[in-house]
Parts: structure tokens; sequence; C-alpha cells
């Protein structure tokens, strides 16, 4: 059990981020998760749920009151409404967001978990960076490129090599340069979080059949396979590239430890699919531990007490796991 408790951002209020994390806490004892407080408003937890909450006024007392409240640490004394449309919403996800990533950093909190952000409400109070990733990778110093963005579940975990950008500019975003990058961030977040020694990354072609030798897409001979070589002359156990529409069904899933994608629905469309109860989001490359449910605010179901908690019990659960882990090295 962990001695210093998670951070966990509440995301847009108006998304069903404080449901999904108060239910957790209800949670708490039968899914034995490791002690966490939310960073977030108040009101937007109780518009949601009549459990019990307190405010707490800094990381250190939410220990205290674990057993008997949800504790929470205040960013904002207004919020929205569930389902609201204010961008009021994105300023407390924001707020939110960066105090939770300071304490993690600061070491007052063991590990960082991310409610659900809508990306285009971020976008329109001036959010500069494609997403939560790219913001706490800056936050903690660290380049990006050198960031993997991971999903995954029980039975499957995938890195894209390229995440929210237009789909047009995904081609010009491959590079041999960029897939190594990938590459190394994946296997060494597999191996530092994970415990996982000798990580076996299956990189996924770009076009039908992994190009047919050329015939169908030279992206595999010119860039991925050149990629591929690299992180095999570092020493990393890869294969590929393998015809993305086969590489994904339960045989070839069990041959692997990670899919290395080469961008955002080629791998998050097999991954939700399978796993979109319990899918994790993880941000491999950080000197903290950051990760977040899969799925997003689903601003249709907020407010109506049909949120189903399972992926956030498993952002802090993996997350507990991960902090311990990093700890114990
Ligand atoms: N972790 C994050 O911060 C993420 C944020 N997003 C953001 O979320 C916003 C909405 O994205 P969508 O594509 O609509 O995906 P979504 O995941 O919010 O919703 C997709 C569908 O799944 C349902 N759903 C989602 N989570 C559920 C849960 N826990 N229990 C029951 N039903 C659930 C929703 O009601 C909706 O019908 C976007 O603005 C996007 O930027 C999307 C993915 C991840
Ligand atoms: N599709 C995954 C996703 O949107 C996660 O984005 P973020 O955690 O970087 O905000």
């Amino acid at each position: 059990m962990l001695d210093t408790p998670l951070a966990v951002s509440l995301g847009d209020p108006a998304g069903i981020g404080p449901e999904v994390v108060a239910k957790s806490w209800e949670r708490r004892h039968a899914e034995r998760l490791p002690p966490f407080f939310a960073v977030g408003n108040l009101a937007a937890v109780e518009a949601v749920w009549d459990g019990p909450v307190e405010t707490i006024g800094a990381p250190d007392e939410a220990a205290a009151i674990w057993d008997e409240a949800l504790p929470v640490l205040q960013i904002a004394d207004s919020t929205t409404p569930p389902g609201g449309h204010e961008l009021i919403g994105a300023r407390n996800a924001l707020d939110a967001l960066e105090l939770a990533v300071g304490l993690t950093r600061s070491g007052a909190a063991s590990g960082l978990v991310t409610g659900p952000v809508s990306k285009v409400r971020l976008y329109a109070v001036g959010f500069n960076h494609p997403g939560q990733t790219e913001f706490v990778a800056e936050r903690c110093g660290v380049s990006r490129e050198l960031t993997a963005m991971m999903l995954a579940g029980p039975t499957l975990r995938v890195v894209p090599v390229t995440t929210h950008i237009p789909f047009r500019e995904v081609i010009d975003a491959l590079s041999v340069e960029r897939i190594a990058a990938k590459g190394r961030a994946a296997a060494r977040g597999l191996q530092r979080q994970f415990g996982i020694e000798n990580p076996r990354i299956a990189v996924a072609g770009l076009n039908p059949h992994a190009g047919e030798q050329g015939a169908l897409g030279r992206e595999e001979i010119d860039i991925i396979t050149p990629a591929i070589e690299r992180l095999r002359e570092e020493g990393y156990e890869v294969t590929g590239p393998h015809p993305p529409d086969v590489m994904f069904n339960a045989h070839r899933r069990a041959t692997y430890d990670l899919a290395l994608c080469m961008y955002h629905d080629q791998g998050l469309i097999p991954l939700k699919t399978l796993h979109f109860d319990d899918g994790i989001n993880v941000t491999l490359g950080l000197p903290i531990v950051r990760t977040s449910p899969d799925h997003g605010t689903a601003f249709d179901i907020a407010g109506k007490n049909m949120a189903d908690p399972g992926a956030m019990i498993a952002a802090i659960r993996t997350a507990g796991e991960c902090a311990a882990r990093l700890a114990a090295a």
C-alpha cells in the first residue's frame, strides 16, 4: 500500500469525470484501490453523487479522512453543471490538471490520474497542446517526442506513433527517427513502470497488407523497416512491419507485449473495441506516473448516473502499482 496518496484530477466538471471518481472511491475496498484524493471542484462531485465528500487543504490530510469520505482538494468556487456547455468547465479542468501535476512532481502525490477533458473546449480557453499527454510532458521538462501515449487493457497494449493530428498529416509526420523514438520510449516505459524486462514490440505497417512488398505503398520499406532495424540494433525485441488487419486477433496478440501503431485509430479502435470498460491511458517516458481512463467526457450521459467507473478504477489501480514499482526501484 502506498504511503503517499495519488492525485486524481476530475477533468471537465460537465463530463463524467466527477461521477467515475466518486464511484471509484465508493468501491475502494472491494477494488483494493490505493489511497487518492480528487483535485477539482467540490460542487461538481456533489452535483452527481450523494456520498460523503470533504475538502482538504493539502494532500497529507487525505489519509485521515480516506475511510470516511472522498477527499477533494478544491480548485475553484464556480463550476458548470453536468452536461453544461460553459467554458468555465474547461478552465476548471486545466486548473485541476496543473495543480495535480505540480503536486505529483513535488512528491506530495505519488502519481497522477487525470479525469477526461474535452480537447476542443480546452483549445477554446487557450490550451495549446494536442492533449493532456503533451501538457504533462512539458510540465515535467520532457520533450513530447521522448514520451509515448500508451492505451492498455488486459489483452492489448498499443502506442500510436502519431497521436492527435489530422489524418491528412499522418504520412508526412512518420519518419525513421520518430518511429524509433516512440518504440524506444514504449520499450523503456514497459521495463521501468511495468516490470517487463524484455518487452516484445510488434510494429504495424501503414498500408493494406503492410504494403504488399511495395506494390501497395512504400512506407514499410522506406521508413518502418529501417526504424525496426534501428531498434533491433539497440537491443530491443521488435518484429514487423505486420499487416495491421491481422495483428490484433487473439492469437497474434498473445505473441507481443505492445503494438506500435502508425496513427491514433489504428491502435485505439482495436483497444477500445476490446477494452472500453477497463482500458487505460498511460504516459510512458515521464519522471512521474500518469494514467487516465481510456474514455472521454461522455457529455451525453453526464449527471444521469449511467457512467461505468471501470476504466477509472483500472487507471487508479495501475497508477498505484506503477508508483509502488518506481518507489521500490
Ligand atoms: N482521457 C481523456 O481526457 C479523453 C478525452 N476525450 C475527449 O472526450 C470528448 C468526447 O469524446 P467521444 O469521442 O465522444 O468519446 P467518449 O468516450 O466521451 O464517449 C463515447 C461514447 O461512450 C460512452 N461512454 C464513455 N465513457 C463511458 C463510461 N465510463 N460509462 C458509460 N458510457 C461511457 C459515451 O456516453 C458515448 O456514448 C472529446 O472532446 C475528446 O477530446 C476523448 C478520449 C479520452
Ligand atoms: N484518445 C486518447 C486521448 O484522447 C488521450 O488524450 P490525452 O490524455 O493526451 O489528453
